[in-house]
């Protein structure tokens, strides 16, 4: 075991680790150099080979993770800082060829120095064939799971590190695009302290977790137990209890609004397993009125994307920047083939300066386009509040699940008041006037199941939430079992036909 006495694991080690012990088998053949003979190149090749034990900066291979087969892709920071030579790229490229071709899954652990010196400008067009190799393994809908370990940096970063659907950094990782080395020397003075390391990133939403070498392990178990689930075949369960007696919409509303009414994370909590939380969009924005994140509800998987009503209230409303990450979660859902799951529990937009020219309205657009469009079953739960174009925009689903007292309506009923008669005193008879309940919604055509509240979901929440769980889970069965191109027609004939 080689810690290079860093702490960190070298790729061998870090590759026994994670997978099933003895489970390991090398798919690396003898890498053939770029280096001319008798070249100091070829001389350095050899003496960092006799040093480390690698043959190149890049191991890959495949063994099983709890049981499953995966391939993985690995960088060896000791041999030339990981750097990515025309060998290494070409070892890299087959080995995704190959995970692509067998359907593997693939987990990638990178940590480099960038592109190789040694080998200049044919090294470095190298990216685009290694992000033109995992483009096509995303494309054939197989998941790439990424470990950005200390150091990540160059054209590394800039393409298979860049890349996951799901992304994790080693604690304390330097991960950045420019080397701070090569920045201090040709700058005079340090790259900033703070901003190229791996908390920093999970903090803007760029990785969505921070973990150990230790426990990467269990996370990526967790993440390809739902990213490879089944998805078909899968047991409904017995048929969800249904709620038939309507309340007074007032009721609802109040109701909804309860401090203690479980919102989404109680029903990932509590009516969900295997759950992933990822973060933000990936890109650097997060927002965190809006949850993503993996997770089974019974056998069934789901990108699960939801409006985190605790979070707007305190400080976090649903801004275009929650949009742009459900949007996310809509992309990883479709390229995946994954079920969606969205939970819509707002009682409006974010109303600023800000919302209004980062596109709240436009990302709304986006959103439904998105959904109605998506190549995934997808199934919505009105858990709560439902007020205004953000809840509409997770709305359109194959089917729609609604709790008892949970409401959709165009403002909140105060606004809808003070749009008509100047004064929010009228919001319970607009309330009951606009059919916001999930029973006029469900007469409508909106809403398809209702999930009984017994009597209310905040005086029950775990047995509420296990209830949404089942129901949840029960329609993505259904879903799943219907041919995709039958579903997405559906899907069109009942949005195009609401009202009519
Ligand atoms: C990655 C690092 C932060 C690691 O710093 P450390 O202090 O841990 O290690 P170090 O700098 O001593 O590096 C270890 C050894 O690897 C060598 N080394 C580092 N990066 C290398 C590279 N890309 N190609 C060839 N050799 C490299 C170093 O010269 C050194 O060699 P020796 O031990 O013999 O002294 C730093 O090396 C660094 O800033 N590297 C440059 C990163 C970068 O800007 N890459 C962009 C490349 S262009 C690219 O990738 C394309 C693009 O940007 O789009």
């Amino acid at each position: 075991m080689n810690e290079g006495g860093t702490g960190r694991p070298d790729a061998r080690t870090l590759i026994a680790r994670v997978l099933d012990p003895h489970s390991w088998k090398s798919w690396d053949e003898p890498p053939r150099d770029r280096a001319a003979p008798g070249s100091d190149y070829a001389a350095e090749l050899a003496r960092v080979r006799a040093r480390t034990g690698y043959d190149e900066s890049v191991v890959t291979g495949e063994g099983t993770l709890d049981g499953r087969r995966v391939a993985v892709a690995a960088c060896e920071f000791s041999f030339l800082a990981g750097s990515i030579g025309v060998a290494a790229a070409e070892r890299l490229v087959r080995a995704v060829e190959r995970a692509t071709a067998e359907r593997l899954p693939l987990l990638a652990a990178p940590a480099s120095g960038g592109t190789r010196m040694q080998e200049g400008a044919l090294a470095f067009t190298q990216i685009i064939k290694i992000t033109a190799a995992v483009a096509a393994h995303r494309a054939a809908g197989l998941p790439y799971v990424v470990y950005l370990r200390h150091p990540t940096t160059g054209g590394v970063l800039a393409s298979w590190g860049s890349l996951g659907h799901v992304t994790a950094a080693e604690p304390g990782a330097l991960i950045g695009f420019l080397g701070p080395r090569v920045f201090e020397s040709l700058h005079g003075y340090p790259f900033p302290q703070g901003v190229q390391v791996a908390e920093n990133l999970h903090a803007l939403g760029l990785v969505d977790a921070v973990v150990s070498a230790g426990d990467a392990r269990e996370v990526a178990v967790r993440a390809l137990t739902v990213l490879c689930a089944p998805r078909a075949g899968l047991d409904p369960g017995p048929e969800p209890e249904e709620a038939d007696e309507p309340v007074p919409a007032w009721e609802a509303v109040t109701r909804s609004r309860r401090d203690d009414r479980p919102g989404v994370r109680e029903l990932l909590r509590y009516g969900a397993r295997d759950v992933t939380p990822l973060r933000g969009t990936g890109t650097g924005e997060r927002d965190p009125g809006l949850l993503l994140a993996l997770a089974r509800f019974g056998a069934a998987p789901a990108v699960v994307l939801g409006q985190d009503r605790r979070r707007q209230r305190a400080g976090s409303p649903l801004g275009p920047a929650g949009l742009r990450v459900a949007r996310r979660g809509m992309r990883l859902a479709g390229e995946l083939r994954l079920p969606l799951v969205t939970v819509v529990d707002t009682s409006g937009g974010e109303l600023s300066k800000a919302a209004e020219e980062g596109g709240l309205a436009a990302e709304i657009a986006r959103c439904l386009a998105d959904l109605v469009m998506l190549d995934a079953p997808t199934v919505c739960l009105l858990l709560g509040e439902g007020a205004g174009g953000t809840a509409l925009a997770l709305l359109p689903a194959d089917r729609v699940v609604c709790a008892q007292h949970a409401w959709l309506s165009p403002l909140p009923p105060e606004g809808a008041s003070a749009l008509l008669y100047r004064t929010v005193d009228f919001a319970p008879e607009i309330a009951a006037a606009q059919g916001v309940r999930a029973a006029d919604l469900r007469r409508d055509g909106i809403v398809d199941r209702i999930v009984p509240e017994r009597p209310d979901a905040a005086y029950e929440p775990e047995e509420f939430c296990r209830r949404v769980g089942r129901t949840l889970g029960h329609e993505i069965a259904g879903l799943l079992d219907r041919p995709e191109g039958e579903r997405t027609a559906a899907r069109f004939a009942r949005y195009r036909s609401l009202g009519s």
